[in-house]
């Protein structure tokens, strides 16, 4: 599912719940309500096999954006449960233009791609960096085919301030026990953004790399604005659709 970007590198994990495996009430109830992604649907490549006290977590951003995808999962496993991160669609925008402008420093400036006529303001929403932020349209499509309990979003400015709490969200969801907790994070200075204390299997701390929490250009604040403008229904209805509100104003 997707995080904040515009990747569409898929990336795929097997992860311990850490319950015993003879506990037989637990484990029924792993496998009926932690349902196993075993196939991509898309790339129709196999994926790990999922053993008793396992969840097999899949991860492909652009999923969320992709009007078929919602049929073929369910299709594939109706129980799957599904994570969405989503941050401020004009700052993923923005993020995702500078992840785009790291590859080709020709690309035209951040407001020629934006919009269609920047002096009145008429927003490109065909362009992918306008139109994946549109999350209200694209739930629409999974909701077409998956019940809402079945959908997290997470927020991805949380997921920076507090991620914690953000990640107990993830685990409550998930059915996990909460043992990832505050004392798992420290935020570091230079990077700017939280980072693992000890990520499993190494005793040395653990940033994002450098792709991820890169400076963005600086952006004309009317710009900004006009996009604030362009996203408001949109965001309005999304808060609805979740009831969640991300404080995107
Ligand atoms: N802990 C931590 N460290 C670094 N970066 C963090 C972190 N938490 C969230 N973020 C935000 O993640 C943004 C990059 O995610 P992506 O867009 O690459 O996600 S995706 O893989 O394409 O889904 C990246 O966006 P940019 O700041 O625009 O680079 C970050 O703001």
């Amino acid at each position: 599912m997707p995080g904040f970007g515009c990747g569409a590198k898929r990336k795929t994990k097997v992860l311990h719940t850490g319950i015993h495996a003879n506990h037989r009430a637990t484990e029924r109830r792993l496998h009926s309500t932690h349902n196993v992604v075993s196939l991509d649907p898309l790339r129709r490549n196999l994926m790990p096999r999922t053993l008793e006290g396992q969840l097999t977590m899949e991860k492909t951003p652009s999923y969320f954006v992709t009007p078929e995808v919602p049929a073929r999962i369910h299709a594939m496993s109706a129980h799957t449960k599904l994570i969405v991160v989503v941050r401020d669609p004009v700052t993923r925008a923005i993020s995702d233009y500078t992840q785009t402008l790291s590859k080709a420093p020709r690309l035209p400036a951040f407001e020629d791609l934006a919009f269609r006529n920047h002096s009145i303001g008429l927003v490109d929403s065909g362009w992918s960096a306008v139109r994946i932020g549109l999350y209200a349209k694209h739930l629409e499509h999974w909701l077409r085919h998956f019940p809402q309990q079945q959908l997290l979003f997470v927020s991805g400015e949380r997921l920076v301030t507090d991620p914690a709490r953000e990640l107990a969200r993830v685990q409550d969801f998930l059915g996990l026990k909460r043992i990832i907790s505050d004392k798992h994070f420290y935020f570091n200075q230079t990077k700017g953004f939280p980072c693992l204390k000890k990520p499993e299997g190494s005793s040395l701390p653990h940033c994002l790399g450098k792709s991820k929490g890169r400076r963005h250009p600086a952006i004309n604040a009317r710009y900004i604005q006009q996009l604030r403008e362009f996203y408001k229904p949109f965001n309005l209805k999304f808060y609805q659709m979740t009831g969640q509100d991300f404080g995107w104003e």
